[in-house]
């Protein structure tokens, strides 16, 4: 727990560590974050490959972060709707339902960033 009369270099520190952390359990225990992760190390060999462009690497980096902090923040959500309701409720449903979307929409832009990366590679 932060103590609000603690340092604020002191403070920033343990708020890092409590972020290091959230990454570390979203690997460990998001079957969704496991299955980005495998495809972002997936991407970062394609790109070593193919040698790809600082400018290429700036835009594949970029779709990788965003689909993983979307997917992250869709977790921590549905785990808040979990905790208030969890039994059947449309309004929850309604809720997963759109974040899911965002998560959808960030991964359909990373699909798209994807195939205009790497089909000139191969024609
Ligand atoms: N309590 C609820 N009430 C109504 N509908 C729900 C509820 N929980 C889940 N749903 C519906 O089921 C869908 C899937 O929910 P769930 O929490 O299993 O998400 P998920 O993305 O499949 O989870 P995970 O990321 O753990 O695989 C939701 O998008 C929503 O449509």
């Amino acid at each position: 727990m932060n103590n609000k009369n603690e340092p604020f270099i002191i403070h920033r520190y343990k708020s890092l560590g409590y972020a290091l952390k959230g990454m570390f359990l979203l690997l460990k225990t998001e079957a969704s974050i496991q299955v980005q992760f495998s495809i972002a190390i997936l991407l970062t060999i394609a790109g070593f490959y193919f040698e790809i462009s600082s400018l290429e690497w700036i835009i594949q980096i970029f779709a990788i972060v965003l689909v993983m902090s979307i997917e992250a923040l869709n977790t921590g959500l549905e785990k808040i709707c979990d905790f208030v309701h969890e039994d059947f409720e449309a309004r929850i449903g309604f809720i997963k339902d759109i974040a899911a979307g965002a998560v959808a929409i960030s991964s359909l832009g990373a699909l798209l960033i994807t195939l205009i990366l790497y089909i000139p590679k191969f024609i």
